[in-house]
């Protein structure tokens, strides 16, 4: 399965609709690949939290959906398309990720469980998600988490248990934490031998320089392709689920748990 993140350039002196039209041509041109991966919230950004109530959106039917939904099928691809500020039926808002499938559907939804902030930013902003969520794309199941979830390693095992043969995690890392990024990325991929696909934001924004390092990892931790840098730039690489296969099979980690 070839898979290739965007690590999209996110900055206040981009309008959202700009960037929006941006990436679904970016995305758009992906053709040849069989998954594609966005950021964590590339239309507003991730640390601009004056700005999530303004660019809230249906997360089924809002603009960046209908653009993103349209941009997979144009690529024929399946298209991770990062998140999205949610405004829920209720009013509620939260950061949700959406994957639409090489025919437009939207396949899953995922809402952030964990919300970064602390008694700031997301924390106060948004309400947290509940469930755990894989899906089904084409060849592989999909593990979804998004950015600050990286740090709570008891979600991706469940996502591991569920099935999930490749952890998705859409970001908007800072990069005064890009060292916790990169170690974190490789440690769920090694302990739930699992390939993750770590893809986060380029540039500054909200007075914010994103460590960007976006990653493939396979499921001995290796290192497949990277984003040495911040700047915009694709990361491709294949991903091998009869590796995956042999190396669960080889050295079975996973069957020695005790503690459930
Ligand atoms: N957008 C986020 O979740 C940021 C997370 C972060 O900065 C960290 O975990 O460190």
């Amino acid at each position: 399965m070839r898979v290739s993140l965007l690590q999209i350039d996110v900055n206040g002196d981009e309008p959202v609709e700009s960037r929006r039209s941006r990436v679904a041509a970016l995305v758009a041109g992906r053709r040849g690949d069989d998954l594609v991966v966005l950021p964590e919230l590339w239309t507003v950004g991730a640390f601009a939290f004056d700005r999530f109530e303004e660019t809230a959106e249906d997360a089924a039917d809002g603009p960046t959906a209908r653009m993103m939904s349209e941009a997979a099928v144009e690529a024929g691809v399946w298209l991770h398309a990062g998140s999205v500020i949610e405004r829920a039926p209720d009013g509620t808002l939260y950061n949700t990720s959406l994957v639409f499938s090489p025919d437009g559907r939207l396949a899953a939804r995922y809402r952030k469980i964990h919300r970064f902030g602390f008694d700031k930013g997301e924390a106060v902003l948004l309400g947290a998600g509940s469930e755990p969520t894989t899906v089904t794309a084409g060849d592989a199941v999909l593990g979804l988490a998004t950015c600050y979830d990286l740090r709570f390693p008891e979600l991706f095992r469940k996502l591991a248990d569920a099935g999930a043969q490749a952890l998705v995690v859409p970001a908007g890392w800072p990069d005064k934490r890009a060292a916790h990024w990169t170690l974190l990325s490789r440690a769920r991929a090694v302990e739930n031998q699992a390939y993750v696909l770590a893809c986060g934001t380029a540039g500054a924004h909200a007075g914010v320089p994103q460590a960007g390092r976006s990653a493939v990892i396979d499921p001995w931790g290796e290192v497949l392709a990277e984003a040495v840098d911040n700047r915009e730039q694709v990361v491709s690489a294949e991903l091998d689920f009869a590796r995956l296969a042999r190396v669960r099979e080889e050295f079975p980690a996973l069957k020695d748990r005790v503690l459930r």
